[in-house]
């Protein structure tokens, strides 16, 4: 039988990296995957960025985030990932550097453009700045992801969910998998007092919590299982 390998990389410019590689090894490491070989690494070039085949941006500040993949060179290198269609998963700063729009933004702060959406950073203001909440995520998850520990710190959520745009063009550049170009932004979760804080777009994920943060890797292992090895196996 010959074995799959299946690269993911986390980008580990700054914040919750080490976290994230952690959850990803314990989600594999807690189900059977006889005939898949995994990698996880930390990305901080391009050369590590080609061998991923989906990659996580970790929590962190999304500022700096932007600035030091500027200063590293390594902003067009993600921008040409996005483009190609590949699973990303953004987290709390990672969603912003996703998004298309921010508000409370810095001037001139850099973000990917890789999920039609606005995100309002730091939208809890100082009363509700970090939190921690039991949720239910069973509605949307294979894996059934029900009372997950969920940890928002200084979070950003999704603020309005933007028009479909450039997608005949997107289809006839990649027309490898309908599924993914042809996908708008779904909405996954939200929170009782209507704030949208988990979102999906293809084999996009975006999500305004830590789920790295939590001892718990089963939305780790949605990733892996309904992002990343769904999208390798229509490749
Ligand atoms: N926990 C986080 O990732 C916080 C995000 C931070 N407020 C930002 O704008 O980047």
């Amino acid at each position: 039988m010959t074995r799959q390998e299946t690269t993911i990389g986390v980008l580990a410019l700054q914040g919750a990296f080490i976290e994230h590689i952690q959850h990803l090894e314990l989600a594999v490491n807690s189900s059977a995957y006889d005939s898949i070989d995994f990698d996880f690494i930390e990305v901080r070039t391009e050369t590590e960025l080609s061998r991923c085949d989906g990659l996580i941006i970790p929590g962190g500040e999304s500022t700096s985030i932007s600035l030091i993949a500027q200063r590293t060179n390594l902003l067009e290198p993600l921008m040409r990932f996005v483009k190609d269609e590949k699973p990303i998963w953004g987290t709390c700063a990672g969603l912003i550097f996703l998004s298309k729009q921010i508000i409370n933004g810095k001037p001139g702060q850099a973000i990917l453009g890789g999920m039609d959406i606005q995100v309002e950073r730091n939208a809890f203001g100082r009363q509700l700045d970090s939190f921690k909440v039991d949720l239910d995520f069973s509605g949307f998850t294979s894996n059934k992801v029900d009372a997950f520990p969920t940890i928002f710190i200084r979070a950003p959520v999704i603020s309005k969910i933007l028009a479909h745009k450039g997608q005949q063009e997107r289809d006839v550049i990649n027309s490898r998998n309908d599924y993914i170009n042809n996908s708008k932004v779904e909405v996954l979760y939200k929170l009782e007092n209507g704030l949208i804080v988990a979102v999906r777009q293809g084999n996009k994920l975006g999500t305004s919590f830590h789920p790295e943060l939590s001892h718990d890797c089963r939305f780790h292992k949605w990733f892996i299982d309904e992002f990343v090895l769904k999208s390798q196996s229509t490749v």
